[in-house]
């Protein structure tokens, strides 16, 4: 049958990509998807405004929502010191698959904790399983429409504290609209829009930074 798209993007890694060198994997999933096929990764002209914010906050625990291929794990995890740990959540199972292997042939395997399952569920669970306290920067890049009650479940769940950083792709296309009002107005949160553009397009599109106040 048919390979899948996370399948292709794959595959092109491995053709194009050297093993254990990150800026070369993430150049071939952005050459493939400007060139052969388009995918949702945050990109490179987002992925340059991704880099900024985790160079500038210098996480020692990120998380991240929606692996999907790993793209932006491999780019945050490149950026982190080797005792730093970027948890990343995907409950799609074959994408999980893929995002493994792209991983790992980046190299960044050690820093990148991939956890199998919903956000929902597992948010609640990572201070005991995971023994996390808090998070210095989450990357929200899953569905659109779950970016608010995460917020609002990580804010109860304690995971967030003074200074942490959420950083949302896509707040403009697809859009993210209550989360965006939600971030913007409330007094727990100091927000700022990093105007850019839809992956691989002219499309306005652009990142939240949304840092909690505690
Ligand atoms: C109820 C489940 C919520 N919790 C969740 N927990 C863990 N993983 C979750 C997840 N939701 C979704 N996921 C995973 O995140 C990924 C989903 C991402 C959704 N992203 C988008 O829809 C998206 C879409 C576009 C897009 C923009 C314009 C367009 F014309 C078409 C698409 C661009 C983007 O940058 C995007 O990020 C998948 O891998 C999915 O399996
Ligand atoms: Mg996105």
């Amino acid at each position: 049958t048919r390979s899948t798209r996370p399948q292709r993007l794959l595959a092109a890694v491995q053709k194009n990509a050297t093993r254990g060198d990150p800026r070369s994997v993430v150049k071939a999933i952005d050459e493939f998807c400007r060139y052969t096929e388009w995918a949702m990764n945050v990109g490179d002209e987002k992925g340059c405004i991704l880099d900024s914010v985790v160079s500038e906050v210098n996480p020692a625990t990120v998380l991240e929502l929606g692996t999907y291929c790993g793209y932006s794990t491999v780019r945050i995890a490149t950026l982190l010191p080797p005792d730093a740990k970027l948890i990343t959540l995907e409950f799609n199972p074959d994408f999980a698959v893929i995002a493994r292997q792209v991983i790992a042939w980046a190299g960044q395997e050690e820093k990148v904790h991939l956890v199998e399952g919903s956000s929902g569920d597992l948010i609640p669970k990572m201070k005991e399983q995971f023994g996390v306290k808090s998070f210095d920067l989450v990357f929200l890049d899953h569905w659109k429409d779950r970016y608010l009650p995460d917020a609002k479940l990580m804010e109860e769940c304690g995971l967030l504290g003074k200074g942490s950083v959420l950083l949302a792709d896509n707040v403009i296309c697809p859009g993210s609209p209550d989360y965006l009002d939600y971030v913007r107005n409330s007094p727990k949160y100091r927000s700022q829009y990093f105007k850019s553009h839809l992956e691989y397009t002219k499309v306005e599109d652009g990142l939240e930074k949304s840092v909690f106040l505690g």
